[in-house]
């Protein structure tokens, strides 16, 4: 029997691995707009992969601290579902980027410690849903997509979330059955964990991906 954990698998650059997500069962795909990331994706390309998703596989992009411009070019070129911000965007620019885009807004927070907790509660005023990832290491290129997980047990105790949230950071197909255990997550989300080298999707991995989560 399987269970309805939702899969996200984020960083899709070709219609290959955007297939082996949708035929794997998973429920996002996630374009990555950041030009020093190995998942970088130009607006073009971004189109022409998200009109090839299946209706009911939502389209999610990952931006880091967008400008107004940005998100006006994104919104006019690529048809989307969720706006990821994976930056330092405050809650007041939350709520800006979705009263601009329209769109459902999905807010990053970066977990280390307990002190990295709080923000939860003050995004989760704004944003329609949290991703709670790993917090990078200092002086990282890169603000996710690090292969890098937290201690889970931060959230284990957590009994009251007021909006849907996804667990991220270093999630793999060995480990994510027992992060949902821990955790008690309903969505989770990977990227370097389904690859075989930075930015390159394996196919096999992003099945026993969702296979695991849902398993
Ligand atoms: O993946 C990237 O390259 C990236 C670049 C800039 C900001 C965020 C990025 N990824 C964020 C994600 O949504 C990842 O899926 C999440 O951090 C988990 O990554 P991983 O630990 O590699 O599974």
């Amino acid at each position: 029997m399987t269970s309805n954990i939702r899969t996200k698998i984020c960083g899709i650059t070709t219609p290959d691995a955007l297939q082996a997500a949708a035929t794997a069962g998973a429920s996002y795909v996630g374009f990555v707009f950041f030009e020093k990331s190995p998942r970088n994706i130009g607006l073009s390309d971004a189109a022409a992969l998200a009109v090839e998703a299946p209706i009911g596989v939502a389209k999610v992009a990952l931006v880091v601290n967008p400008t107004d411009a940005d998100l006006d070019a994104l919104t006019a070129t690529v048809p989307l579902d969720v706006i990821q911000l994976h930056g330092s965007e405050s809650p007041e620019r939350v709520a800006q980027v979705k009263t601009r885009t329209g769109l459902p807004v999905m807010k990053a927070v970066g977990v280390a410690d307990v002190t990295d907790l709080a923000a939860i509660d003050i995004y989760s005023e704004v944003a329609d849903q949290l991703l709670i990832d790993a917090k990078p290491p200092k002086g990282a290129d890169l603000p996710g997509g690090n292969g890098l997980a937290f201690d889970w047990q931060l959230l284990a105790g957590r009994k009251y979330w007021t909006k849907p949230w996804m667990l991220a950071g270093g999630l793999s197909p060995d480990n994510v059955a027992q992060a949902v255990m821990r955790t008690g997550a309903k969505q989770v989300d990977v990227s370097s964990g389904v690859e075989s080298a930075p930015g390159v999707k394996d196919n096999d991995k992003i099945a026993a991906f969702v296979r695991a989560a849902k398993g």
